[in-house]
């Protein structure tokens, strides 16, 4: 009932039973006690039903109705999208109409993320003291606007601007590999970040300098592309399943010199960089502009530095193709006065800034650019780099739930990271897994079922409420030695690895260890209890350091994906957008950003990246 009041009372045209006007309220309460659970209404505009919709994030999207949790639909592009629209006109079924559903949650957080998705999506505005409908009619005159100038409360259009992202890297706790095989797997983001800045370029070239590989750039002129064999994806289509082999193969012959010639790691990203470029273009339009990549991660070590740079170009791309937008400006929630800037919008800050369409977009494409550089991914890796927190996840096509589900309990977990410093190829060692399951599938499809029986356990002890700290840290540990000795039998781990697991179990640590990622070398995970002393876990990084390992101290479960924020007023240090012709001469590498971004040393980077201004986070 609060519900539907706050809407008409807005003034949308609510159906609900227990509101006043509804023509057939009597019928109604002649046949049933109560109103129910589920109204809808409409809002005069179905791309503001859409905005609206994906703005929600307590009430969650879904075509069917009945769960204790409130849900939120569009019958005209879901449930009810297959029949025409014609016929749904005729029965009298609105194209913007949405449906809600209310669950048992607090019926004020209910009211309070409704309104902020109502203010996200413009539909209504906040003015003296409360919140007021903005008319339809204003509502498409800002769209059209937004057309021509998508990044509104900034200083200049998209592409004339500097884009600063970044994105974690991750931690799987378990189920490496054989999460490719359709095992959940459990995993975290760590709080070692890639960055990309884009800076624009006015000569139709682009280019692009990975500063951790080599320090090696390459530019191309955005004409000699092989823009002849791109298959155009439009907004809002997917890319297939599989790769575009002819994209590919024109990629590494046309756009690139000889693989031979190039250092693999450079050829791997620069394709990846390149095939979502092109596949991205739509429109004839085709940005120039310059991108630095630098990442505080142990490139391939295991610890997702793939997906986390996946993740940056992802984002930097969709942005700059005009493909997903960052969300306006809020309203204040109070109205600014003389010596007081207005109360910001919550949801404007912090983790739940950047919306989960925005999100699900960017997660689709870099899991485009992790194919490309690891042949078979399962997904987790960028989905951790996108979503953050700590996550279980099951690749969809295996006949059984597939998806994300937060996990509670981790942040509180203790990690030191380390790092054999072997270096190792992903996309070998998955290949290598895929191999040994094809010759023997019965033993590997044992291991697999133990392997998602130890994440089930790991969920269950995380999530009991009545297991003590210390119980559930010791099952942790057990936890971490099988799935190891499992990791081992896949054939996955390396003699470094062993040594810095031997280190960690010596006494007096007595620790548990297990590789994480894709093995082979790169890192190892120890957990470190609660009551371990600092001073033991220095003599155990230094005895780790003493053979030459590298030591993470990290925490887990932070922030995923993020975009500094484009608007003036979030800026605090210095001007984001560049001058308005950056280096006629070479037309690279003159945003206002790039010096100091190249020259921040790795350790100073995160703190210098934070300081520039507010991050909008997924
Ligand atoms: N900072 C970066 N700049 C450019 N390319 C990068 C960067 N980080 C990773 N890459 C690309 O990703 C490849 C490393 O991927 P790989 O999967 O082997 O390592 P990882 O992602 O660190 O490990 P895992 O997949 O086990 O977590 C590099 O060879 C390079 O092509
Ligand atoms: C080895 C693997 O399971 C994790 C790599 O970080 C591969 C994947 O899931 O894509």
């Amino acid at each position: 009932m609060l519900v539907a009041q706050l809407l008409s009372r807005l003034g949308f045209v609510t159906h609900y039973p227990g509101l006043p006007n509804h023509p057939d309220k009597d019928v109604h309460e002649r046949i049933a006690d109560g109103y129910g659970a589920v109204l809808s209404f409409e809002t005069g505009d179905k791309g503001l039903s859409e905005r609206i919709v994906g703005a929600t994030r307590l009430w969650g999207i879904s075509v069917s109705f009945g769960c204790v949790n409130s849900l939120i639909s569009m019958p005209c592009v879901m449930s009810h999208a297959s029949i025409d629209p014609a016929t749904r006109a005729a029965r009298g079924l609105p194209e913007d109409l949405i449906r809600l559903c209310v669950g048992i949650e607090d019926p004020a957080d209910l009211i309070d993320d409704l309104q902020h998705a109502l203010l996200e999506a413009g539909a209504v505005m906040f003015a003296a003291n409360d919140y007021v409908r903005i008319p339809t009619s204003i509502n498409r005159a800002v769209e059209k606007l937004a057309i021509s100038e998508p990044i509104r409360g900034g200083a200049r259009p998209r592409e004339n601007r500097e884009w600063f992202v970044s994105a974690p890297g991750k931690v799987i706790l378990f189920g490496e590999h054989a999460v490719v095989h359709g095992v959940t797997a459990i995993a975290a983001s760590v709080d070692l970040r890639c960055y990309g800045l884009t800076s624009p370029r006015h000569d139709k070239k682009l280019s692009i300098h990975l500063s951790d590989i080599g320090n090696h750039t390459h530019e191309w002129d955005l004409d000699d592309l092989p823009w002849d064999v791109v298959t155009p994806i439009h907004p809002g289509e997917a890319h297939s399943d599989q790769l575009d082999q002819k994209l590919m193969d024109a990629i590494s012959t046309r756009a690139l010199p000889p693989a031979s010639e190039l250092p693999s790691k450079a050829h791997g990203a620069l394709v990846a960089f390149l095939y979502l470029y092109m596949s991205l273009a739509h429109g004839g339009e085709r940005p120039s502009f310059h991108i630095i990549i630098r990442s505080t991660l142990p490139v391939g070590a295991g610890l997702g530095s793939s997906a986390s740079y996946s993740a940056c170009v992802a984002t930097a791309l969709l942005l700059l193709h005009q493909r997903v937008n960052v969300p306006p400006l809020p309203a204040p929630t109070r109205q600014a006065a003389k010596d007081d800037p207005g109360h910001v919008h919550i949801s404007h800050q912090g983790r739940r800034a950047l919306p989960p369409d925005v999100a699900d977009e960017v997660n689709r494409w870099a899991f485009v650019a992790e194919k490309v550089l690891h042949g078979n991914p399962s997904g987790v890796d960028n989905s951790v780099a996108v979503f953050g927190g700590a996550l279980a996840y099951t690749r969809p096509g295996f006949g059984k739930k597939s998806g994300m589900e937060p996990i509670q309990g981790f942040k509180s977990l203790r990690f030191l990271l380390v790092d054999s410093k072997v270096p190792r190829d992903t996309k070998k060692l998955v290949a290598g897994v895929a191999m040994k399951k094809a010759e023997d599938p019965e033993v590997v499809g044992k291991i697999l079922d133990a392997i998602q029986s130890i994440g089930d356990e790991a969920r269950r002890a995380l999530a009991d409420p009545e297991l003590s700290r210390t119980s559930l840290l010791s099952a942790i540990s057990a936890l971490i030695d099988e799935n190891h000795a499992h990791l081992v039998s896949l054939g996955v781990s390396h003699p470094s690895l062993e040594t810095i697991r031997a280190t960690t179990a010596s006494q007096p640590f007595g620790l548990s260890t297990k590789l994480t990622g894709a093995g082979g070398g790169g890192c190892a995970v120890t957990l470190v209890p609660d009551e371990f002393a600092e001073s033991s876990l220095q003599a155990l990084i230094s005895a780790l350091e003493s053979h030459k390992f590298g030591t993470y101290s990290t925490s887990v479960g932070g922030s995923g994906l993020g975009i500094l924020s484009p608007y003036n007023q979030d800026v605090q240090n210095a001007p984001v957008t560049p001058p308005e012709t950056p280096d006629q001469e070479s037309g690279a590498r003159g945003g206002s950003l790039c010096g100091a971004f190249e020259s921040v040393s790795v350790s100073s980077l995160p703190k210098w990246a934070e300081d520039l201004g507010r991050w909008l986070y997924v």
